[in-house]
């Protein structure tokens, strides 16, 4: 065996025997008979080839040479490593062997690489780039910045804004500036552009009917840190420090006599602090604040006890601040929204509203302790839900939602019911605004986000739940329906509706009292699909159905057959099918046709194709196959031209209520009702000549009658006195404006079609 290169002092460790002695002795190498480490050239002879020997001898002379470089010492020892894993992966030596000369190679490779020692190491590099460096010039010393509060503060534009924000009486920081960071302490901490330290509790207190005036922040109230503590709420400090250098925000400590003393923040004294807690204001000024308050509000006046109010939102102390710069009024209403005024226990967070979606979101982030349910608009929001704005509708609709899911889409109750008209019942009146209802789709008006939302039509809230019975319509029939129609009248009671008394009842029984108890009228008892109020014009059936809207707790749509016709001539059919699903995924919903008769008028021959489809599809929807029985749809005609109704449909409209002219005592209602808001004192025997003279008269006539007679007053002042007369100057309406207003007013509806409307209740009418 030949062990080239390996000093004599080794030879001990090399196994003398052959490959099986080597191979074991090179196993035992670590082990207890032979305790001498082999060095890391102990291989055996067989186990190498040539190059490899030479490669390990020349590894082995470099590690042991003194005249070697630290490069290549540590060359032969990464060598040698790699050695040992070959010869390794071959078997040639035992796994103890190699891990012990593993480790001796490593280590001596590690010092080498690892030493900044220029003589033996290689972790030296640096030195030279540096001394390299250091020999060049370098001026960083001298550099100083110039972003200090001094040199920002001598800045002509720094100062311009200061004088200017100064000046101003109300600030010009905007909720958009602030944020809040609630943490765990007790302290709110609001920075401006100094930093924030938390103050001790040690300020000299707000003397009574004390004004303080603060300019905040030149730069705006970047941020708010409310810091708020579930525990130890007792002894609460809110600290507002760094004040002197925030000249934006005029900040009012308020301190009033009371109970307890209140502190309000806001020069437009909107924000209030009120806490039996601590309030701090460090840096004011020369000032130090403090000051013993029972609780925080804003608008609001001081209170005793834990809770204070956001704008009719009870707000536990401490769990709310949001420092506002004085907003203008509407910003100010948005931010602080309208409350419920519910009560909450101190536990829970109250939001107002947050204008600005980073203060929300910043509160909410950092929300930490406390109860983890809050109010927005009186509603509860969880932890970890982003507060965004949402209108009142919207967040309505998300309430119902809730309440009752997606089987009872209803959108929003006004005055008990949901009132949508298409067509001529608009609110907008004459002089309404002209709304394309194509163009709604893309606009960002609140009830078409919200249809589209409610029927996932492109909208941001996709999320929310889109009804199978509406996937194969079109969106903007949905949104036509849902938003474009939608009418908000004023209330009607059935006391306005004078006689009638049949009618009405008959109207109780089969509309509201089916839909406030369906359980109830089941079966045989069920309410009929179909409706229709015939009669003389201007007899009270508008009126009628009016009243149903607002009375019945039903979804109200109420259509017009000429908008079906003519606004979508061609798509009329889509329209119903449309308005029908829709009024399905709200049931129960009444659905009034006024003038039916246009709609559903007898289909003759040489009709046009679209109308003739649009009385198919409505017959269909009413009484056909994809209707189910258990709907709870109501379908609510009105005409005055009964005769022309197609016989199919009459057959469907299966309550036919004859609303006819307008009894004496009727007459005498609606005049004693309209007259009741006049200056109007008629005697009994006056009011019973009118009732007499108006025999013949509608409604409407009568309604007439009285808009006539309150003239003759007017009529009877001197025209050069119209401009200067006082309302109080006025002369009652007398008795002779009425006898006067008969020779106006005629009875609209001639005997003639009386009889005609007569006859046509005894064939197909249901009433008397
Ligand atoms: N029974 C009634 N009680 C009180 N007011 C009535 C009554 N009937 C009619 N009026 C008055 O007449 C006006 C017109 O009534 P309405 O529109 O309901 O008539 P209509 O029966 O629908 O007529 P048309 O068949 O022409 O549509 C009402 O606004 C109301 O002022
Ligand atoms: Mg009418």
């Amino acid at each position: 065996m030949v062990w080239g290169g390996l000093p004599s002092s080794h030879h001990a460790a090399v196994p003398q025997a052959g490959n099986a002695r080597a191979q074991s002795g090179l196993r035992d190498c670590a082990g207890t008979s032979r305790t001498r480490e082999a060095p890391p050239g102990l291989i055996k002879m067989e186990s190498f080839d040539t190059l490899n020997l030479n490669q390990w001898q020349k590894h082995y002379f470099n590690t042991i040479s003194n005249t070697c470089t630290p490069r290549h010492r540590a060359d032969a020892y990464r060598g040698h490593i790699l050695q040992l894993q070959y010869s390794l992966a071959k078997s040639d030596i035992s796994q103890d062997c190699t891990a012990s000369l593993f480790r001796r190679c490593t280590e001596k490779y590690s010092a080498i690489v690892d030493s900044d020692n220029a003589e033996t190491g290689l972790n030296n590099y640096a030195d030279s780039v540096l001394s390299l460096s250091r020999c060049q010039k370098n001026e960083s010393e001298q550099w100083q910045s110039s972003l200090s509060a001094s040199s920002i503060s001598k800045l002509k534009s720094v100062q311009d804004m200061v004088k200017s924000s100064s000046e101003a009486s109300a600030s010009l920081v905007s909720a958009k500036d602030v944020s809040m960071v609630i943490g765990k302490a007790n302290q709110i901490e609001i920075s401006g552009c100094h930093k924030t330290t938390p103050s001790s509790n040690t300020g000299n207190s707000v003397p009574k009917d004390t004004h303080l005036i603060a300019s905040l922040s030149d730069v705006a109230l970047r941020n708010v840190s409310e810091k708020y503590a579930t525990d130890n709420r007792k002894c609460q400090t809110f600290t507002i420090s760094s004040l002197n250098c925030l000249q934006n925000v005029h900040q009012r400590l308020d301190t009033k006599p009371g109970a307890d003393e209140t502190n309000t923040l806001d020069s437009s004294s909107t924000f209030s602090l009120t806490s039996s807690k601590n309030i701090h204001c460090d840096q004011f000024g020369s000032n130090e604040v403090s000051a013993n308050c029972p609780s925080m509000s804003a608008n609001a006046p001081a209170h005793a006890g834990q809770t204070g109010t956001v704008s009719g939102q009870n707000v536990p102390f401490g769990n709310h601040l949001s420092l506002l710069a004085p907003l203008s009024s509407s910003k100010r209403k948005m931010f602080y929204g309208s409350g419920d005024g519910g009560t909450e226990s101190c536990n829970s967070t109250s939001y107002g509203h947050f204008q600005n979606r980073n203060i929300a979101n910043s509160y909410q982030k950092n929300f930490d302790g406390g109860s983890r349910n809050g109010k927005y608009d009186g509603h509860a929001v969880d932890e970890g839900s982003v507060i965004a704005f949402k209108t009142a509708k919207v967040q309505l609709y998300i309430d119902q939602q809730k309440k009752f899911g997606n089987q009872n889409q209803r959108p929003m109750a006004l005055n008990n019911c949901t009132k949508k008209s298409l067509g001529t019942a608009r609110s907008r009146g004459l002089f309404g605004k002209f709304v394309s209802p194509a163009s709604k789709q893309d606009s960002g008006d609140e009830n078409c986000q919200m249809s589209a939302g409610l029927y996932g039509n492109n909208s941001d809230e996709t999320s929310l739940p889109v009804d199978e019975r509406l996937k194969n319509l079109e969106p903007k029939m949905i949104q036509l329906i849902m938003s474009e129609i939608m009418d908000h009248g004023p209330p009607v009671n059935w006391d306005d509706i004078a006689g009638l008394e049949f009618a009405k009842s008959t109207i109780k029984e089969i509309v509201v009292w089916p839909m406030l108890r369906p359980d109830i009228f089941t079966g045989l008892r069920g309410p009929p699909k179909g409706i229709l109020l015939f009669g003389p014009p201007g007899t009270g059936k508008t009126l009628i159905g009016k009243c149903i809207a607002c009375q019945s707790g039903a979804t109200f749509f109420s259509i017009s057959a000429s908008s079906l016709t003519s606004k979508w001539v061609g798509e009329g059919e889509k329209m119903v099918r449309a308005m029908f699903a829709v009024a399905r995924c709200h049931q129960p919903a009444v659905i009034f046709i006024d003038e039916i008769d246009s709609l559903l008028s007898q289909r003759v021959d040489g009709e046009h194709d679209s109308s003739r489809r649009i009385k198919t599809e409505f017959l269909v929807q009413l009484d056909g196959a994809s209707t189910s029985a258990d709907d709870r749809i109501l379908v609510v005609g009105a005409t005055n031209r009964p005769q022309e109704i197609d016989e199919a449909a009459r057959r469907r409209l299966v309550k036919r209520l004859y609303i006819p002219l307008p009894e004496g005592s009727a007459r005498q209602q609606i005049v004693v009702k309209l007259m009741s808001r006049e200056n109007c004192p008629l005697s009994p025997e006056e009011l019973e000549l009118i009732i007499q003279h108006s025999e013949g008269f509608s409604g409407a006539d009568m309604t007439q009658l009285c808009c006539e007679a309150a003239l003759g007053p007017i009529r009877s002042i001197q025209i050069a006195d119209i401009s200067t007369i006082t309302p109080d100057q006025v002369r009652p309406i007398k008795y002779i404006d009425f006898e006067n207003a008969f020779a106006n007013v005629r009875p609209s509806v001639s005997q003639k079609d009386l009889e005609l409307y007569e006859e046509w209740n005894k064939m197909f009418g249901c009433g008397r």
